[in-house]
């Protein structure tokens, strides 16, 4: 007996046998696919096994009985990740036959297709591509996408579900020292630039040693404009010992590359990557540094100049936290911890997920990084979106533009995806984050002079239902909003209401989505 036909000639002669014969050949054709599983058993699955194994499957005259048994034997082969990839890439995966299996009548055929394809998802890069690709196939998974301008919070928000979920292993953990120590030595660098605004003279004696050593390992620029002791200057540049010019506008820092900015004049650190430079980072880092930067960051001329000039001194918002914790950072066995990793600030590149486990349900959070626009019609459709906004971006200014202010610039962003087409039926969780800085902010810096229609003052409920109305009034195309204010590099037990209510929201949405509700 021949074969089942392929999919693409299943209208060949054999598929016009009589009717009348159809148990017959059901039957023939089961005993015949048992055998081939048997023939095949051992041997690695190759595509022409693969689309024989799919014409048993897409046939019309193959029993119930013969699916089954065949896409049993295709889970039990799924369980090998090679043999996983080889399966999703083959004609089967791409095929309608998988989806009209998944949507069959018969319950038990259900099980198993749905079973295949928890079997193929387990392989994590697997379950990416096929989450991305095929969502419709994989019906126990929610997927939601974190968005928001760089810097708003989504990583530290993805941080924060990893870690009431699995947390981060010791390895994990120590990924993130170079990233510290290049978060720290950027705002040394900064904190170098403000001594020199001061002026040496202007500091209290017993600070000034603290200050010299801060100049040498960071000296001025050149040509830069700040007020500044020229001796120091001088002196500084030639007892560097640790740096090494590299050509103009570049120098190494030990692990760092240091390239001077020709606009601002500022030097910014990039983080080298040979794979040995770890331990020359403490050689840079050392306890007599450590030291400077923990006095230097308390004295209050430095902070006034700081605080007076924000255009001029950009610190991150983790700056006091990483500070205060300096001698420990810069210790030689320095290991990051949870919180250390919630404050890091490690740009995106790539796109990240996490998983959220929810009873037979898993919620997945995609932040797709820099590569929004390569990614987002992928998302086309999916029930809820994570929008974050940075509440303290009201007096920023765009890292594109430095005409246009950040908080419009995260307002356009929230208009062009609240308004678009891809998203016409999805609920958007709004998160307004870094409420503690803003907090701190807002007595400082009216919110008035960058939004001249406020007029609520310093008060933080006030000045913060302001910029959700703000947010609301975007909302055009009328999606459910549902908003929340966050600090996310609060401690996890803080935050476990909020995500309770968005895991709510989530399930609520998807449920409504499947029609369940
Ligand atoms: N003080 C404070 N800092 C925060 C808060 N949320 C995030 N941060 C810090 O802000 C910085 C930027 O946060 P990320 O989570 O990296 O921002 P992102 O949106 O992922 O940025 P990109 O990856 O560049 O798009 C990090 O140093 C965080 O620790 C907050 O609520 N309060
Ligand atoms: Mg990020």
């Amino acid at each position: 007996m021949p074969r089942p036909p392929s999919v693409r000639s299943i209208h060949s002669w054999w598929s016009d046998l009589h009717a009348a014969t159809k148990p017959l050949i059901g039957v023939l054709y089961y005993l015949q696919a048992r055998s081939f599983i048997g023939e095949n058993t051992g041997r690695p699955l190759s595509t022409a096994t693969i689309d024989t194994f799919l014409s048993y499957l897409a046939y019309k005259y193959s029993s119930l009985a013969t699916k089954r048994m065949v896409l049993r034997h295709l889970s039990e082969r799924a369980v090998s990740e090679e043999e996983a990839w080889g399966l999703v890439e083959s004609n089967l995966f791409q095929s309608d036959v998988l989806d009209e299996l998944m949507d069959s009548p018969d319950e038990n055929m259900r099980q198993i297709a749905q079973w295949f394809i928890t079997r193929l998802t387990s392989h994590e890069p697997l379950r990416l591509q096929i989450l991305i690709m095929y969502p419709k196939r994989c019906r126990n998974i929610v997927k939601i996408l974190l968005l928001g301008l760089r810097g708003s919070g989504k990583s530290t928000i993805l941080n924060q579900m990893k870690l009431l979920t699995k947390g981060f292993d010791e390895h994990e953990r120590a990924k993130y020292r170079m990233s510290i120590y290049k978060n720290v030595l950027d705002c040394a660098g900064m904190l170098a630039r403000a001594v020199r605004r001061v002026g040496l003279g202007a500091l209290p004696e017993d600070m000034q040693v603290h200050a010299m050593v801060l100049l040498v390992a960071f000296p001025a620029p050149d040509g830069d404009d700040e007020k500044s002791n020229s001796e120091t200057e001088t002196e500084s540049v030639e007892s560097a010992s640790e740096i090494s010019v590299l050509h103009s506008g570049e120098a190494a820092i030990g692990p760092f590359t240091r390239r001077r900015n020709h606009e601002s004049g500022e030097y910014h650190l990039g983080i080298s990557t040979a794979a040995d430079v770890l331990p020359q980072t403490h050689a840079m880092l050392t306890p007599t540094l450590a030291d400077a930067i923990w006095h230097i960051s308390r004295v209050p001329a430095v902070g006034r100049v700081v605080d007076e000039h924000p255009a001029d001194f950009y610190l991150m918002d983790s700056v006091e936290y990483f500070f205060s914790s300096i001698h420990r950072i810069a210790h030689p066995a320095y290991v990051p911890n949870e919180q250390d990793i919630l404050h890091a600030r490690v740009e995106s590149t790539t796109m990240t997920h996490t998983s959220i486990p929810l009873g037979d349900l898993s919620i997945y959070v995609f932040d797709v990084g820099v590569e929004r626009e390569k990614w987002i019609h992928h998302f086309e459709g999916i029930t809820s979106i994570i929008f974050c906004a940075a509440l303290s971006d009201y007096d920023q200014v765009s890292a594109e533009d430095s005409r246009v202010n950040r908080m419009r610039e995260s307002l356009g962003l929230f208009d062009s995806i609240v308004n678009s087409p891809w998203f016409w039926r999805t609920s958007v969780i709004l998160l307004l984050n870094k409420i503690d800085v803003f907090r701190k902010k807002l007595s400082r810096i009216p919110l008035e002079r960058y939004f001249p229609e406020y007029t609520g003052g310093s008060d933080l409920n006030r000045a913060a239902k302001f910029i959700l109305w703000r947010f609301l009034q975007e909302n055009r195309a009328r999606l459910s909003v549902y908003p929340h204010l966050t600090q996310a590099t609060n401690d996890t037990k803080s935050l476990r209401l909020i995500f309770a209510a968005v895991k709510e929201t989530i399930l609520q949405n998807a449920l409504k989505d499947s029609r369940i509700l």
